[in-house]
């Protein structure tokens, strides 16, 4: 298994402003753009990476942020393995609606086990001096909302960009090898008698 690449879908989610595109564009091609303009709809970039051994092609979904643009991003969201909820620390509002931009994603990626999604949350523009949300308290709306991993980044300066998209495929390869772990734990003795397994998920 270690050797095949894999392909995941990752989706950026968040209020329009937020830096979504801004980061996508840092990780893929290494650009930042300081006039950047809102996303219509979705657009999507690839890129390959390995990660703890394992090959991966990342396929990045960016979505429009604004509301106007619900039903053009809504009918992306499924099959999406990731996903990576955006707040800029400059913006209080845009922390606050982290809650609704879950809720929109599990309802329209129509996710069967919402407690067992991976869900990356981003608190971006740490390079803004004047900051409305407090690390602590991202961090426990995180803790709060499903114990979901929270990372501050930076597309501007690059900060932690990188390390954002390879924790989303580190929460997608755990949540895949618990399953392949239940999997085995599921093996039929066709020769007992008993049930063999575990019952883990
Ligand atoms: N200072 C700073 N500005 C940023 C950062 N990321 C994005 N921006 C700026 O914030 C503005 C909005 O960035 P976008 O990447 O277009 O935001 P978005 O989330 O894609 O917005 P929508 O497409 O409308 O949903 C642009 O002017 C960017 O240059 C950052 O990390 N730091
Ligand atoms: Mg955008």
């Amino acid at each position: 298994m270690s050797g095949k690449s894999l392909l995941l879908k990752v989706i950026l989610l968040g209020d329009g402003g937020v830096g979504k595109s801004s980061l996508m564009n840092r990780y893929v091609t290494n650009k930042f753009d300081s006039q950047a303009f809102h996303t219509i709809g979705v657009e999507f970039l690839n890129r390959d990476l390995e990660v703890d051994g394992r090959f991966v092609t990342l396929q990045i979904w960016d979505t429009a942020g604004q509301e106007r643009f619900k039903s053009l991003r809504t009918p992306f969201y499924r099959g999406a393995d990731c996903c990576l909820l955006t707040f800029s620390v400059d913006d209080r509002q845009s922390f606050e609606n982290l809650s609704n931009w879950q809720k929109e994603f599990v309802y329209y990626a129509d996710v069967k086990d919402p407690e067992h999604f991976p869900f990356v949350v981003l608190g971006n523009k740490i390079d803004k001096l004047e900051r409305q949300v407090r690390t602590e308290e991202a961090q426990a709306w995180c803790m709060e909302n499903g114990n979901y991993p929270y990372l501050e980044t930076s597309a501007k300066d690059d900060t932690n960009v990188a390390v954002a998209f390879e924790e989303a495929v580190r929460q997608v390869l755990a949540v895949e090898e618990q399953l392949e772990h239940c999997m085995l734990g599921h093996t039929i003795d066709l020769h007992s008698s008993s049930k063999s397994g575990s019952s883990c998920c």
